[in-house]
C-alpha cells in the first residue's frame, strides 16, 4: 500500500484556486520532493496531508488514514517540521525536545536526537539564544524525536549554512535508511537532486511533471542540454529555430530540449550548409535546476 495517495485534490481559498485536481502517489519510505514556485501550493497540499487544512474536493490517503479524520492516533504516526515554528521561548534545547518527545508514544532518545542535528552543544541553552540556523535544526529535531512513519519538512534547511545542510541532508538519508517516508518541499534543486527518489513540479496549483530527478522531463521524455560557442560572424538569432529553448550568454549557445537528437540533426545540417565549425559541441545531461527552470517557463507559456 502507498504512504501516500492523493487524487483529484483541489483546495480553494475563496476564489483563488491553490491546488487544482493534483494527484501523485509516495510509496512507502520513498523520499517525495514537492517543489515549485512560490504560491504554487506546496504548503498548501502539505498541510492537507498533515491534517492541519481542510480540502475543497478530492481523496487523500495517507498510511491509510484520511488526515481530516485521522485526528490524534494519525498525529501521533507523523513528524511534522514546519517553515517556523513558534517555540517555547525560556525553555531549554533539552527540556523543549524532551517535552515534545513525551507527547509520542515511539520516539527516539531526545539526547540522540539532538546529537544528530548538531545541537549537543547548545543542549542547555535556552531557545531564546539560539541563532536563526540553530532555530532551524531544533525544528527539525522536535519534528523527528515522536519516531514519525512519515516526517513532513517544509523547506528543511532554509537559512542553513553549508556544512550544517550537508549534515541535514546525510541525517535525511539515515532517517530514509530506517525505512521513514519524507514529504518535502524545497526551493534548492540540488537538496532536492540529493534526497528525493523522486520530485512533484507544481505551478500554479497544478502537477506539471513528476519522476526521478535525473529522469524528470517533458511529458515523460528526459531533457538533455545542447552546448557549443557561437560561431565567428554568427548571431544568435542566426541559428536555426530548435525545439528546445535556446539561451546564449557570452557566446555561449545552451538548450535544455527533450528532443535531443532531432535539434542536434537540425544544428550540424544548419552548420554543414554554412561550413561553419560548432566549436565545443557537446550534448549532456541537464541539472534538475535547468529541467526545472524549463517546466516552469513553460507551463507559464499560457499565463
Ligand atoms: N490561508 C490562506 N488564505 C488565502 N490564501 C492562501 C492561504 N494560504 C495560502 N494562500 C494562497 O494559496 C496559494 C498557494 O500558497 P502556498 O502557501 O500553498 O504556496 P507554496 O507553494 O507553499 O509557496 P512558497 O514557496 O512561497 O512557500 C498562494 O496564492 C497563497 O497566496
Amino acid at each position: 500500500m502507498p504512504a501516500v495517495v492523493v487524487e483529484d485534490l483541489s483546495k480553494e481559498y475563496g476564489r483563488l484556486r491553490a491546488v487544482e485536481g493534483l494527484s501523485f502517489t509516495v510509496a512507502e519510505g520513498e523520499v517525495f520532493a514537492l517543489l515549485g514556485p512560490n504560491g504554487a501550493g506546496k504548503t498548501t497540499t502539505m498541510e492537507i496531508l498533515e491534517g492541519f487544512r481542510d480540502r475543497t474536493a478530492g481523496r487523500v490517503s495517507v498510511l491509510g488514514v484520511d488526515p481530516a479524520t485521522g485526528g490524534r492516533a494519525y498525529r501521533e504516526r507523523i513528524g511534522i517540521v514546519l517553515q517556523s515554528a513558534g517555540f517555547e521561548e525560556e525553555f531549554t534545547v533539552r527540556e523543549l525536545t524532551r517535552l515534545h518527545a513525551s507527547l509520542y508514544p515511539r520516539r527516539y532518545q531526545p539526547d540522540e536526537v539532538i546529537d544528530l542535528v548538531g545541537l549537543s552543544a547548545k543542549r542547555d541553552a535556552r531557545v531564546k539564544t539560539l541563532s536563526g540556523g540553530q532555530r532551524r535544526r531544533l525544528d527539525l529535531a522536535l519534528g523527528l524525536v515522536g519516531a514519525p512513519e512519515l516526517l513532513f519538512l517544509d523547506e528543511p534547511t532554509t537559512g542553513f549554512d553549508p556544512s550544517a545542510r550537508h549534515r541535514a541532508w546525510d541525517l535525511i538519508h539515515r532517517l530514509r535508511d530506517l525505512g521513514t517516508t519524507i514529504l518535502l518541499t524545497t526551493h534548492y534543486m540540488e537538496e532536492a537532486q540529493q534526497l528525493a527518489d523522486r520530485v512533484a513540479v507544481l505551478r500554479a496549483g497544478r502537477l506539471v511533471a513528476v519522476g526521478r530527478p535525473d529522469e524528470l522531463g517533458d511529458g515523460g521524455r528526459p531533457m538533455s542540454t545542447l552546448r557549443f560557442r557561437l560561431p565567428a560572424g554568427i548571431s544568435a538569432g542566426d541559428l536555426p529555430a530548435l525545439a528546445g529553448k535556446v539561451a546564449t550568454t557570452d557566446g555561449l549557445v545552451e538548450a535544455t530540449t527533450a528532443w535531443a537528437t532531432k535539434d542536434v540533426h537540425t544544428l550540424t545540417g544548419w552548420a554543414l550548409e554554412r561550413d561553419v565549425e560548432l566549436v565545443g559541441l557537446t550534448v549532456g545531461h541537464p541539472t534538475l535546476e535547468d529541467v526545472y527552470l524549463r517546466l516552469i517557463e513553460e507551463a507559464g507559456d499560457g499565463d
